[in-house]
């Protein structure tokens, strides 16, 4: 597995390094030591999928606030998407910045999300599927998320959102401008 430290610190690109043979190949998706090398977390609670049948469907920008917060190894395991992260961080030099990645079933790139992270996702084809490891459980009263297009972020998504549920679209609006 190959590890890449973002411009925005903490979150990781994970590239696999599938071994090659007549009969197919082999592709480790997970190790411990190997984040542990990282100075990644390693324990996970919940691995979770989520199926959407669309393309264009967005789903995000979710996270959980403290003390249950929580660090997501995200992955698209049928299709593709456009997997978004945006840091929340109070305190972080690069707040309210974000990062899209283009995730597919056949590349097996994952993210790695450290808490004080918004998550979403954009479909880019139909019939996706997405894993996600995730370091807590799901705790609906934590549950919370911000409004995919915010004006503080501008996030480009590939598509105007073809479905998208009624909380994603009713997140408030950040009234704290962006960094000057
Ligand atoms: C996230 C989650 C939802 N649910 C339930 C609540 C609801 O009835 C149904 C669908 O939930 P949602 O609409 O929140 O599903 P979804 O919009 O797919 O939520 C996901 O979005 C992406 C962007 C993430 O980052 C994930 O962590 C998760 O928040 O599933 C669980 O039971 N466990 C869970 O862990």
């Amino acid at each position: 597995m190959r590890f890449t430290e973002t411009e925005l610190k903490g979150v990781w690109l994970i590239e696999p390094t599938p071994v090659i043979d007549s009969r197919g190949s082999f592709t480790r998706l997970f190790c411990e030591r190997e984040m542990a090398d990282c100075g990644l977390a390693t324990r996970f609670v919940q691995h979770s999928r989520a199926r959407s049948i669309s393309r264009g469907t967005l789903r995000g920008l979710h996270y959980q606030e403290e003390p249950y917060t929580e660090v997501k190894l995200v992955s698209c395991v049928r299709g593709a998407i456009f997997d978004v992260v945006v840091d929340l961080r109070p305190n972080s030099p690069t707040r309210f910045d974000w990062l899209g990645f283009e995730l597919t079933a056949e590349t097996m790139k994952q993210v790695y999300i450290p808490a004080g992270f918004a998550h979403g996702l954009q479909t880019l084809t139909n019939d996706v599927e997405v894993s996600y490891l995730i370091s807590q459980f799901y705790t609906p009263h934590a549950s919370t998320g911000v409004r995919y297009n915010d004006p503080a972020f501008s996030i480009n998504w590939p598509f105007m959102p073809t479905a998208i549920s009624e909380r994603d679209l009713n997140w408030p609006l950040l009234r704290t401008p962006k960094k000057c």
